[in-house]
């Protein structure tokens, strides 16, 4: 019977307050579309580095920012100068080793201090551009319990300090020719009172003073510092910032998303159709306690919307192996686009949908060639082209015991260039599951194939079962009698062969209307094998002089000493490969009869 269980646990109502949602009519991000990609900054080697037990030694931010560049930023924030000197020093070797390209804008990050501001000018001299990039915290859990500032204090931190910024800028570009552009943040945007992050802004805005279009733009960057509302709250947010702040146009609206709800995508992404033109983050989702938000997630969500990201993640292993290494962190699993498991199917159901998706998209790829239509992905259960980031398709179907008769002959196609037909499918997965269940683990390729040739006694003498066709000749003879249909004699086929039998040759003959039956007829006459052909299928491998032919064909049971020790329902099935069509055919009788033939049979060979 049901009982209804109270968990005995806080009651969350006496302790967490919701958040209060913004009461603002006016949004319109909901029914808005994705129509470009932001302008990036990756605070990789600033946010992210800062959150790892060890941060970054100067050869991994090194390493990490050549990365970076790579990738296609333009906007990276390299360091917190005024932190360590290794920061500092970071900042310094960039500079002066020429390795930021000229169209890469570094930023660095100071607090409202006057001390911390003029070593962080210290360590950017002589770059050509530069973000400075100050902040102070604006809510009011801050303002009373960290800065024990009032509204008018906390504007004043901000603007006082932007004067200071102002004034260096103007030297530095004096004496170095640096381009400067300033960012602020109020941070802790999303926890505050939204006119008042409007108010600060206007006033950090106008003690900067050069209001400018493009690259002149003033940078207002919006953090969820801590992510504590839904992902609609913050778009609310920023859609009231962006149609409120004064001279918009003369602003960029910058994102800072981090991830404390498991929402940190979804809140960049909505708050990019409330108006943002700009996202901080970082690759995988590095950052302070969940992480800032996901930029390769982030761009790559934008690039199967058919939007260019402007950025280049098409050797994404390689940026993991980078990120990996310098951060000393694991990328989990299921980690969208990036982890090891993403673009696997075990389930037998996706398996099914993504091997008719691959054979039907082929074909839909070769009509829209031939009319010069665009070759769209559009694939069950994958939603990125796993080869566009440099994947091969290896790991999209792994075989447990979950799976089902496509994923199996889907690997079977990949890896030995067989098409099995519907009903060997279903016998060779009987095969494969009953292993997979008994050994409890994972089907590798391996282990498929392996099954495969050991059933099928398949693939050279390695796998040859109990007979082994070692020569064959065929001959024509017409037949002496006309056949009923059509009153023209028939061809009958003669069938003289060598079969090793439990390693001895047997000469045997037959005949038949074909050559396979012949077969069959010389097994049946020397051999005392009765089976019968039920179902015979072909397709060709390769095309040109090394074209083979794959032939598949299902015996039955014709009389009692097969039957007995099989049941009277029992089917066989076999496969031959040759480059001649015959031949091929003849392997298949004989994979056959060796799958019927094999422990624990009645049929004693009589050798
Ligand atoms: C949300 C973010 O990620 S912000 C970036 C956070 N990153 C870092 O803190 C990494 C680098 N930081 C550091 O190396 C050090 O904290 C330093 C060098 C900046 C400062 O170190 P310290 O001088 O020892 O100060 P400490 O960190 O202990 O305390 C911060 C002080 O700065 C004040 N403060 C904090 N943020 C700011 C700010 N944005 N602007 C001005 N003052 C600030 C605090 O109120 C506190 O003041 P108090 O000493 O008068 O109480
Ligand atoms: C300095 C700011 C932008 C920050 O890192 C945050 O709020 O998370």
């Amino acid at each position: 019977m049901y009982t209804d269980t109270v968990l005995p646990s806080v009651d969350p109502s006496q302790k967490y307050q919701p958040y209060i949602p913004l009461q603002f009519d006016g949004r319109t991000w909901p029914t808005r579309t994705f129509k470009k990609a932001p302008i990036w900054l990756s605070t990789d080697l600033r946010d992210g580095n800062q959150a790892l037990a060890n941060p970054m030694t100067a050869d991994q931010k090194l390493t990490f920012f050549r990365l970076l560049i790579k990738c296609g930023f333009k906007e990276i924030e390299i360091a917190y100068p005024a932190a360590s000197d290794t920061d500092f020093n970071f900042v310094r070797y960039l500079v002066e080793n020429n390795e930021i390209p000229d169209d890469v804008w570094i930023q660095v990050l100071t607090p409202a201090r006057e001390d911390l501001i003029r070593r962080t000018f210290d360590s950017i001299a002589g770059a050509k551009r530069v973000i400075i990039h100050m902040y102070n915290a604006t809510c009011a859990l801050f303002r009373g319990v960290v800065f024990r500032n009032s509204k008018e204090q906390t504007i004043d931190l901000a603007v006082s300090h932007t004067k200071i910024v102002r004034d260096l800028s103007d030297k530095y570009t004096a004496s170095h020719g640096t381009m400067f552009r300033y960012e602020y943040s109020p941070e802790t945007f999303s926890q505050t009172e939204v006119d008042f992050s409007v108010a600060i802004c206007a006033a950090v805005k106008a003690a900067w003073g050069k209001a400018g279009t493009g690259d002149n733009r003033i940078i207002f960057n919006l953090p969820a510092t801590v992510e504590v509302a839904p992902p609609n709250h913050y778009a609310d947010q920023i859609e009231y910032f962006c149609t409120h702040i004064s001279e918009r146009e003369h602003v960029v609206v910058s994102l800072h998303p981090h991830n404390d709800r498991g929402t940190g995508i979804a809140a960049a992404e909505l708050a990019v159709l409330g108006g943002a033109d700009r996202i901080e983050g970082c690759l995988f989702g590095n950052g302070e306690r969940t992480g800032n938000v996901d930029i390769v997630n982030l761009a790559l969500n934008l690039y199967t919307q058919g939007i260019p990201p402007n950025l280049d993640f098409s050797d994404l292993q390689g940026v993991i192996d980078v990120v990996t290494q310098c951060n000393d962190l694991p990328i989990h699993p299921r980690h969208p686009y990036a982890g090891e498991l993403v673009f696997t199917a075990f389930s037998g159901s996706h398996q099914d949908a993504i091997k008719k998706g691959f054979e039907d998209q082929k074909r839909r790829h070769a009509r829209n060639s031939a009319n010069g239509e665009p070759q769209i992905w559009s694939m069950p259960y994958l939603p990125i082209d796993p080869a566009d980031l440099g994947c091969t398709y290896e790991a999209v179907i792994r075989v447990n015991s979950q799976s089902g008769k496509g994923g199996v002959a889907y690997l079977i196609k990949q890896h030995l260039d067989l098409d099995l037909p519907r009903k060997m499918q279903i016998a060779f997965y009987q095969v494969v599951q009953a292993i997979a269940d008994r050994e409890a683990r994972e089907m590798t390729v391996e282990d498929i194939t392996a099954a495969f040739r050991n059933t099928y006694h398949f693939g050279g003498s390695k796998h040859e079962g109990r007979l082994a066709l070692k020569s064959f000749n065929i001959t024509t003879e017409p037949s002496a009698e006309p056949s009923d249909e059509d009153e023209t004699r028939d061809e009958r086929r003669y069938f003289d062969g060598t079969v090793k039998v439990d390693g001895v040759l047997r000469i045997v003959r037959g005949d038949g209307n074909g050559p396979i039956s012949a077969l069959l007829d010389a097994l049946r006459t020397h051999l005392d094998i009765h089976l019968t052909l039920r179902e015979y299928s072909e397709h060709t491998i390769g095309d040109g002089e090394s074209a083979k032919a794959a032939s598949y064909i299902e015996l039955v049971a014709a009389s009692d000493n097969i039957k007995e020790a099989r049941g009277t329902s029992q089917c066989w099935w076999g496969v031959g490969v040759d480059s001649d069509i015959t031949a091929s055919g003849l392997r298949a009788v004989l994979s056959a009869v060796n799958t019927a033939v094999s422990a624990p049979t009645t049929w004693t060979g009589r050798c």
